[in-house]
C-alpha cells in the first residue's frame, strides 16, 4: 500500500529510469527530507514494473510531456534528444528543470527564456564535474581563460558521432588518442553523450564557445578523468576528478549522486556550498 504524502512536500518527477534515473528514484523513495518522488516517465514501463513496485511510495507512470503536472520539480535523465519533450511542459507551468543531459541545452537555450517569461527554472547539477561553486565565483569577477582535458576508456567514448564520423578506429589502441580539441559548443555535437560536463562546465564560466576542451580515448584508464584549468582575476585553480564507471560505462557513478545532493538542498536547513 502506498503511503501519504505530507502535504508541504516538493513532487519530484524523474525523465528516465537508467543509470541516473533509477539512483535518485530510490534515494527519493529512501526519504530527502521534504520531497517526494510524485512520478516518472520511462520508455518501457514492463522492464520498470519490479523497481517500481519494490519503492515504499510507488509513484506514477506518466507519459514524458506530463511530468511537470505531476511536480513540482522534474528531473531530466533520458537521453538528449528527450530534452526538449521533458523540460519545455515543465518551465511553462512554471515547475523547476533539473537537467543533465545539459549539452542538448545548448540547441534548446530558448528554454531558458520560456522558463524565464513562465517563472520556472533550469537547474544543472555539477553531475560528473568538480569546482562548479569555484567557476561561478570566479565568474562574478573575469575570467581569463577555462580548459578541459578529458580522458576516457574506450568504452566511455564508442559511438560518440564524432568518431563514428571521422571513421576513426578507437576499439584497437595501444596508447592514448587525441581525438578532439575545439570548444565546448563543437564537443557537445561531436560527443552529446559524452560531455555533459564540458557544456556545464562552460555554462559555469565563460560559455561554450570560449571554453576549450580536449577529449582522449585512452586504454590506459578505467574512470572518466577530467582535468579543469581556470584563470581568472581573483584565482587560478585546477581541478580534476576521476569518476567510476556506472552501469552505462558513458556516465560515472557520481552524477546521481550529485542530483541527490542537489535535491536534498532544496529542503535542508543547511546548505554548505553553492
Ligand atoms: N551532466 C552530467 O554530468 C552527466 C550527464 N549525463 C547524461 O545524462 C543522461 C542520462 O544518462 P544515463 O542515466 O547514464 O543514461 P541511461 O541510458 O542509463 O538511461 C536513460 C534512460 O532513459 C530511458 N528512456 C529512453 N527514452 C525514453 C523516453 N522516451 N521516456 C522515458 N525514458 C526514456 C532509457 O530507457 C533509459 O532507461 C544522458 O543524456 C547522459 O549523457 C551522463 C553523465 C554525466
Ligand atoms: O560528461 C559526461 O556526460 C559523463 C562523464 O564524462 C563522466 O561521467 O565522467
Amino acid at each position: 500500500m502506498t503511503e501519504q504524502r505530507a502535504s508541504n512536500e516538493l513532487r519530484v518527477a524523474i525523465a528516465g529510469l537508467g543509470s541516473i534515473g533509477t539512483k535518485i528514484a530510490t534515494a527519493l523513495d529512501q526519504g530527502i527530507e521534504g520531497l517526494a518522488l510524485s512520478a516518472v516517465a520511462v520508455r518501457d514501463p514492463a522492464k520498470h514494473q519490479a523497481f517500481l513496485s519494490g519503492l515504499r511510495r510507488p509513484p506514477q507512470v506518466v507519459p514524458i510531456d506530463q511530468l511537470g503536472d505531476a511536480a513540482d520539480i522534474v528531473v531530466e535523465c533520458a537521453p538528449s534528444r528527450h530534452l526538449r519533450s521533458i523540460v519545455e511542459p515543465a518551465v511553462k507551468r512554471g515547475k523547476t528543470a533539473v537537467v543533465v543531459s545539459v549539452g542538448a541545452l545548448l540547441d534548446n537555450s530558448d528554454l531558458i527564456d520560456l522558463a524565464r517569461a513562465n517563472g520556472g527554472r533550469i537547474i544543472v547539477p555539477t553531475g560528473a564535474l568538480i569546482g562548479l561553486d569555484a567557476v561561478n565565483a570566479a565568474a562574478v569577477g573575469t575570467i581569463h581563460s577555462v580548459k578541459m582535458v578529458t580522458r576516457k576508456p574506450i568504452d566511455g567514448l564508442k559511438g560518440a558521432p564524432f568518431i563514428v564520423e571521422n571513421g576513426i578506429d578507437i576499439d584497437n589502441l595501444r596508447e592514448p588518442l587525441k581525438l578532439f580539441e575545439g570548444t565546448a559548443r563543437e564537443a557537445a555535437k561531436g560527443f552529446p553523450a559524452n560531455l555533459n560536463v564540458a557544456v556545464a562546465l562552460s555554462l559555469a564560466g565563460v560559455g561554450p564557445d570560449r571554453t576549450l576542451v580536449q577529449i582522449w580515448a585512452d586504454p590506459t584508464v578505467t574512470r572518466n578523468v577530467h582535468r579543469i584549468e581556470v584563470e581568472s582575476d581573483s584565482a587560478r585553480f585546477s581541478m580534476s576528478i576521476e569518476n567510476i564507471p556506472s552501469e552505462n560505462p558513458k556516465t560515472g557513478i557520481i552524477t546521481a549522486l550529485s542530483v541527490i545532493a542537489l535535491l536534498r538542498k532544496q529542503r535542508a536547513t543547511l546548505c554548505v556550498g553553492t
